[in-house]
């Protein structure tokens, strides 16, 4: 899988968040997206996952043949702050709600992802009654354990205490290694293992 930027720019009303965005990102790599706040890091990403349009340039998505705009969802797997999870189901239904339209990697199951999370006790409780720290827990699964061969963590560490970040670079060395990872972030314990960097304020118009 590889996504390739050229000239890429996108701006709300009159402020450009980026300009002038050029880079490839490829499988088996994984990219820390760096800025302070509101530097454009989820924009970015957004644009990358196909949620937004860019206003210059363009974004191609190639995977073995070229992946359309309308249809890049289907290799994206994101986990960020502004998606919510459904509070109504226990944690066992949310996982196996979503595995109907994202299916989860090969030999993972929901009863399988609550062990590995440590989660058994919270099983069928419902996500309402999570504290911040389970919902992103939560959330980091349902997101890493999809097959997809994008990965989109915006602030994946937000809410998690040590045990939970260890959890996290667990996650991200058994099942991300062949695929292509995005991290927005300001924080390095975030994207520590990222093996390249692209910080948004190198893309400002001042
Ligand atoms: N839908 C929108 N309409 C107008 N402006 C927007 C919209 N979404 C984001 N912005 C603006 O774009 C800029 C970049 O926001 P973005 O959320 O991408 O930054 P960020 O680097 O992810 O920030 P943070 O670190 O705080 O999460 C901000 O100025 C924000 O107000």
């Amino acid at each position: 899988m590889t996504i390739a930027l050229n000239k890429a720019g996108k701006r709300f009303n009159r402020d450009w968040i980026f300009r002038n965005l050029s880079g490839r990102f490829e499988s088996g790599n994984s990219y820390a997206i760096i800025g302070a706040n509101g530097s454009g890091k989820s924009t970015f990403l957004q644009v990358i996952a196909g949620a937004l349009h860019l206003n210059e340039g363009n974004c191609t998505w190639t995977a073995g043949n070229p992946v359309p705009s309308e249809k890049i969802y289907r290799y994206v797997a994101c986990c960020a702050p502004y998606l919510e999870l459904i509070e109504e189901m226990t944690l066992l239904e949310l996982l196996g709600f979503h595995q109907q339209f994202k299916p989860f990697m090969a030999g993972i199951t929901p009863k399988k992802i609550v062990e590995e999370l440590g989660m058994q006790a919270a099983a069928h409780k419902r996500i309402q009654q999570f504290s911040s720290g389970m919902k992103q827990r939560a959330k980091l699964a349902q997101c890493i354990y999809s097959d997809t061969p994008i990965v989109l963590l915006d602030e994946p560490c937000t809410n998690l205490d040590r045990q939970g970040i260890d959890l996290y670079y667990t996650l991200i060395d058994q099942y991300c290694k062949d695929r292509l990872v995005l991290v927005g972030s300001n924080d390095e314990v975030e994207y520590k293992f990222c093996r390249q960097q692209l910080s948004m304020m190198d893309y400002k118009v001042f």
